[in-house]
């Protein structure tokens, strides 16, 4: 064992500590009021990159508009540490926010607490994303506290708007490509998960996703659903019968074009799913208490995960959902839904063909209502070479501390700026993650294992050394 990986083994305690004080900050972008939160986070990982002697900036993106007022974005956060010619860099990439989380929604513990049971931590942001960004932090001590030159010159981009489209960050790599990213040989990034429980994964495709609300109201307040119910047209129950045209209960999407931009299987294609290493059970297990897929069928599951669309619906804002029995008809609500894209998706073609639907379906009804679509977000997918040195890199990476070959997989979810990455830079970018796939990112009781964080702390080191000496 190399002395940065004995002394990555030796340092858990301080290593998990560092975390916990990461996930105690509750910097959920998504929410106006947890904005100030979001930003301190900002502040926190630039002091932290300082003690580790990296040269730090706090970069001002702007302002955003939501709910209806104008409020700061939190900061990007650019550290770099090295700046020898004779040595490679590496731009890594996090995420610094966090989705929403309410002990109400049924966590087992406080969600913004580190809490220990065994091998598990668990608490929001703990695998998404503060677990790897730390675990960049904590390789970084173990150069600095075994004082081993560092192989590479490393450049650090942590953003805090990824869980709500990242909003203002494309811009500015794309700028930045010919000022701080300049010179930049590849990109890392640890913001998903192994596909498994059992064995690491690297990632070379990501879906995009594009997000949708539709607004509609009617009345210039909430009424009495006994005095007014029947005499006029109630928005929820127009957004109800549009929501419930846009997917089916097996998921297929039933927006009319929307599959025409979709690249046909080959048989190539489906024989490597069927040949992939993917228990169906321990997945369904991991889900539910009874298997609830849409399917048994392994090759079926992965592809709709990895190389299909899909389209979920995730809330009305406005609409009453508290307990008990309010009898009100809400006066104005804006329903939430987002589409899993793939590659070959256009996605300015998406947003016409989405309106286009909803459009026509809320004609149908005949209502008085007011209606419009607005989508909030759109990037496209994105999918790299998984046979670059950084691949390489990485999987010797995998293999020298976990002695298998990682997966080489697609993932479902998203990660915006990855294209941004790659268009702009024009270098390859490689998906390293460090949690498992039961780990519940975006979910109640979020968890990383200590194996998993401390092993995974281990192969960022080992990969920065392969990245030195791969061609
Ligand atoms: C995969 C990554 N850890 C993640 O969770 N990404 C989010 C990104 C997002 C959220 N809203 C818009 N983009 C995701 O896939 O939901
Ligand atoms: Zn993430
Ligand atoms: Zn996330």
């Amino acid at each position: 064992m190399s002395t940065v990986s004995r002394y990555i083994e030796e340092h858990k305690d301080a290593f998990i500590k560092r975390l916990r004080e990461a996930v105690e900050i509750p910097s959920v972008s998504g929410e106006i009021k947890r904005r100030d939160q979001v930003i301190r986070m900002g502040h926190w990982l630039k002091s932290q990159l300082e003690e580790l002697n990296a040269d730090v900036k706090l970069i001002d993106i702007g302002t955003q508009e939501l709910e209806g007022e104008t409020i700061p974005l939190p900061p990007v956060v650019f550290a770099q540490v090295g700046n020898d010619s004779n040595k490679k860099t590496l731009t890594i990439y996090g995420h610094y926010d966090v989705q929403p989380a309410n002990t109400s929604d049924g966590w087992d513990s406080e969600p913004f607490e580190l809490t220990i049971e065994g091998d598990l931590m668990r608490g929001r942001g703990s695998t998404d994303d503060k677990g790897p960004i730390v675990g960049w932090l904590n390789t970084l001590s173990a150069y600095k506290e075994t004082k081993t030159p560092l192989p590479v010159n490393i450049k650090f981009v942590f953003e805090g708007m990824e869980e709500s489209g990242s909003e203002g960050l494309d811009e500015l790599v794309v700028k930045e490509s010919q000022g701080f990213l300049k010179g930049t040989d590849a990109v890392c990034i640890s913001d998903n998960y192994w596909l498994t429980n059992r064995k690491p994964a690297l990632t070379y495709g990501l879906r995009g996703v594009s997000y949708f609300e539709i607004c509609v109201s009617g009345p210039n307040a909430d009424l009495h659903s006994g005095v007014f119910g029947g005499t006029v047209h109630e928005p929820m129950t127009d957004l109800i019968k549009v929501m419930g045209t846009l997917v089916n209960t097996d998921g297929k999407i039933t927006i009319p074009g929307l599959y025409e931009m979709v690249q046909p299987l080959t048989d190539e294609e489906l024989a490597r799913y069927k040949n992939m290493d993917f228990d169906v059970k321990e997945y369904q297990d991991s889900i539910a208490s009874k298997p609830i897929t849409v399917s048994d069928d392994k090759a079926t599951i992965l592809m709709n995960r990895m190389r299909y669309p899909s389209l979920s619906l995730h809330g009305i804002e406005g609409a009453f959902y508290g307990g008990g029995a309010k009898t009100v008809i809400p006066a104005g609500v804006k329903g939430k839904f987002s589409i899993r894209t793939v590659p070959n998706m256009d996605i300015q073609k998406l947003e016409e063909l989405v309106k286009k639907h909803l459009n026509s379906e809320f004609a149908k009804l005949n209502s008085r209502s007011n209606f419009e679509v607005v989508q909030l977000s759109a990037g496209p997918a994105w999918a790299a070479d998984p046979n670059h040195w950084n691949f390489r890199a990485a999987a010797k990476a995998v293999k020298s501390v976990f002695g298998v070959e990682p997966d080489l997989t697609k993932e479902g979810g998203s990660i915006p700026v990855t294209l941004t990455f790659d268009e702009s830079l024009k270098v390859n970018v490689c998906l390293l993650p460090m949690g498992r796939s039961d780990d519940g990112a975006h979910s109640t009781n979020e968890k990383l294992n200590i194996s998993n964080f401390i092993e995974g702390t281990k192969v960022f080191a080992e990969y920065l050394e392969n990245v030195a000496t791969h061609d």
